[in-house]
């Protein structure tokens, strides 16, 4: 600022100075030495009447101004400008740029030059001034207003505050009263507590009963915490003691299921000793009653049941001992049978063949041999004689076993023969010839013995021969299709096989006789709903069924008379029922409970001949005997009493008498004998 002018004193000054817009440019400069300079901040206002500034004693010498010396920079210009009274006195300041001085008639950059003449300046001013005071009012209004408006919100801010204060106060003695709830609470439950820990009875512990009172009161805590401690310590022993218990209870337990174990090897080594003697027993006891039913007559009776079809459904009557097969129960009906032999249901035809082969072998040796099959109409009785060329039943399989034994002995030779006859409708009538001869009767020989003049022999030379005599003798005879089987037959049908051994040594000759017969079926006439010829055939049936019934009847009740002669069957039959013959006679039975009543019928009966006994005393008139077969003590049958605690028994072939008694009766059976 040296070698610039000493800035002129304005008039007007302290108006200058109030306005806002006017800076001093100590104020823009602080620190700098004061300048009587008014600046004049343009570009803040452009809507205010532009200010012009003139020395006081140049515009009291106004007229000496020229008027185009006057310079006025309108506002408008972002620079501070300083006007003087002429060109050439003119100072720019620029309060960034505070030394620059500008000469008369300099353009400042942004600002419009103005020209002016004196009134218009002090017009100028007066505006000027009334819009600051316009200005200062508005101010003050808006001032006013912004008071006005501050002091409402202090106003809210001070309710708002108030609220807030009020609603954390609130909030605040919630949380009071919910921490006291929570505390009596606590408090109340620790009470609860150790009243029930104190009023707990403990097994051989003693227990002080003390309430529990004020847990915040120091004495009442302390308390409570011995009666705690205790509690912990009678806690601890009565653990120990279940520990030590548990221990004893474990070795007890240990020590008692060792006790069982044994108890239990103990008990099934006697009922494994107990199950050996009962099958010995049972060994013992069949030796016995073999021995027992050989001084019976040799009369053996053996039951094969019918297997139930799948597609009949049920559940089989019979209930078999799997160590006992001579006993068959029918549990329905509560009873039980004992014969000689139980077939299972599944038995096959080998089997059934097996248990009789023996017999037929004794044939060989001069026996008469007689086998039958005999049961309801339907149960099985062809099927066990016969059976089918695939499978076939005794009759083959019998002659088969005769020819083979007869064709590997060397010092001996065989003939063997086989007729074939059927009784139908009490007719005699021979299946093996061509012409099957209806007139057929038995007859006594002359020398003894019976026989049926006009009967084909067949000699059985080959293997051959025997399937085709069992073709033409099915084929022979008489059928028919019943309720109770598609092809039922309806007459007796008899395979008489003759066998003469010639010893080539000696020349002596025995002659054996097997007659394998397959029984007519039993039938309930209205169950089987036939009708014309049919139901004759069934009468007939029944009937010789029945006089075979009285037969066995008879012999069992000691009759002097045995009605051999009712039926052409029991007079056919009747060396084989008598004498020493072996006879064995299959109970044909149905497993179906359907059939339940024929087959306690046909099992009684077999029972019945089961027990007939073999008596030599008690020879029947009528049974006479062909001499040749006659033994010298000549057995006949006879029936030991209904009582058999007193009189059941058998002779020997020398008379003494087995008391039945003596022989073992099988566990937990009813004996129909
Ligand atoms: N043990 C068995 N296993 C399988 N099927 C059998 C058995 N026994 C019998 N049958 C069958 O039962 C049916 C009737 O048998 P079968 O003709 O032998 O009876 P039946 O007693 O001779 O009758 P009927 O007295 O009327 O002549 C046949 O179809 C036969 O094959």
């Amino acid at each position: 600022m040296q070698g610039c002018r000493r800035p002129p004193v304005w008039s007007g000054r302290e108006l200058v100075r109030s306005h806002p817009d006017v800076l001093t440019n100590q104020e823009s400069h602080p620190g700098r030495p004061s300048r009587q300079t008014n600046i004049h901040r343009t570009g803040q206002a452009t809507s205010r009447p532009s200010l012009l500034l003139t020395r006081p004693n140049e515009n009291a010498n106004s007229a000496k101004l020229d008027k185009k010396q006057t310079s006025v920079y309108e506002a408008g210009s972002p620079k501070f400008a300083i006007l003087g009274p002429n060109k050439t006195s003119s100072v720019i300041w620029n309060p960034f740029r505070p030394a620059m001085e500008l000469g008369s008639g300099v353009q400042i950059k942004g600002c419009k030059r103005k020209a002016l003449t004196i009134p218009n300046i002090w017009e100028e001013r007066s505006k000027w001034l009334k819009y600051e005071v316009s200005s200062k009012d508005e101010t003050i209004k808006r001032l006013q207003a912004k008071t006005l408006e501050l002091q409402a919100e202090l106003k809210s801010v001070k309710e708002a505050k108030l609220h807030q204060e009020v609603e954390l106060k609130n909030e605040r003695d919630d949380l009071k009263v919910q921490y006291f709830k929570a505390r009596n609470d606590c408090t109340a439950q620790f009470d609860q507590y150790m009243e029930e820990r104190i009023n707990r009875p403990l097994p051989g512990i003693v227990v002080v009963k003390r309430k529990a009172q004020g847990v915040c009161d120091p004495e009442s805590l302390q308390a409570l915490q011995e009666q705690v401690q205790e509690l912990q310590a009678e806690n601890l022993a009565m653990k120990q003691h279940t520990q030590i218990l548990h221990k004893s209870f474990a070795s007890q337990v240990e020590k008692v299921s060792l006790q069982v174990q044994e108890a239990i090897k103990e008990n099934a080594a006697l009922s494994l000793s107990l199950l050996e003697k009962y099958k010995r027993e049972i060994v013992k006891r069949k030796a016995l009653h073999d021995t027992l039913v050989e001084l019976r007559g040799n009369i053996r009776v053996y039951m094969r049941p019918k297997p139930l079809r799948q597609s009949e459904g049920g559940v089989s009557v019979f209930s078999h001992d799997p160590y006992d097969d001579t006993v068959v129960s029918v549990p329905m009906k509560s009873r039980s049978f004992q014969l000689e032999k139980v077939f299972s249901p599944e038995a096959t035809q080998s089997e059934v063949f097996g248990e009789v082969s023996a017999l037929i072998q004794s044939v060989l040796d001069g026996r008469n041999v007689c086998i039958f099959a005999y049961g309801q109409t339907g149960s099985g009785k062809t099927y066990t004689m016969e059976g089918s060329l695939e499978d076939p039943g005794v009759n083959q399989r019998a002659l088969k076993l005769l020819y083979e034994e007869t064709q590997s002995a060397t010092n001996m030779t065989y003939e063997i023969k086989a007729s074939m006859m059927e009784i139908y409708n009490e007719t005699i009538r021979d299946l093996l010839g061509s012409e099957p001869n209806e007139r057929l009767e038995v007859k006594m020989k002359p020398e003894g013995g019976l026989h049926v003049p006009g009967l084909v022999s067949v000699p059985v030379k080959s293997l051959t021969e025997i399937n085709r005599i069992s073709k033409v003798a099915q084929e022979n005879r008489v059928t028919a299709s019943t309720m109770m089987n598609e092809r039922s037959s309806r007459s007796h049908c008899i395979l008489c096989v003759s066998v003469e051994e010639t010893n080539r040594i000696t020349g002596s000759k025995s002659k054996g006789r097997l007659n394998l017969v397959d029984l007519a079926g039993s039938e309930r006439v209205s169950k089987s709903q036939v009708e014309g010829a049919r139901l004759k055939e069934a009468q007939s049936i029944n009937r010789s069924l029945s006089c075979l019934g009285d037969v066995i009847n008879a012999l069992k009740n000691h009759h002097p008379h045995v009605p051999y002669r009712n039926s052409k069957l029991t007079y056919l039959l009747q060396e084989s029922l008598g004498g020493d013959s072996k006879t064995i006679m299959i109970l044909q039975a149905s497993s179906h409970p359907d059939n339940l009543n024929e087959t306690l019928s046909t099992l009684s009966f077999g029972q019945r001949v089961f027990s007939v006994e073999l008596n030599s005393k008690n020879t029947p008139s009528s049974a006479r005997r062909p001499q040749s077969e006659t033994p010298s003590s000549a057995r006949k049958f006879a029936v030991p009493n209904d009582n058999p605690s007193t009189e059941t028994g058998a002779r020997t072939p020398t008379g003494s008498l087995v008391k039945a008694s003596s022989v073992p009766s099988r566990l937990n059976v009813k004996r129909e004998t």
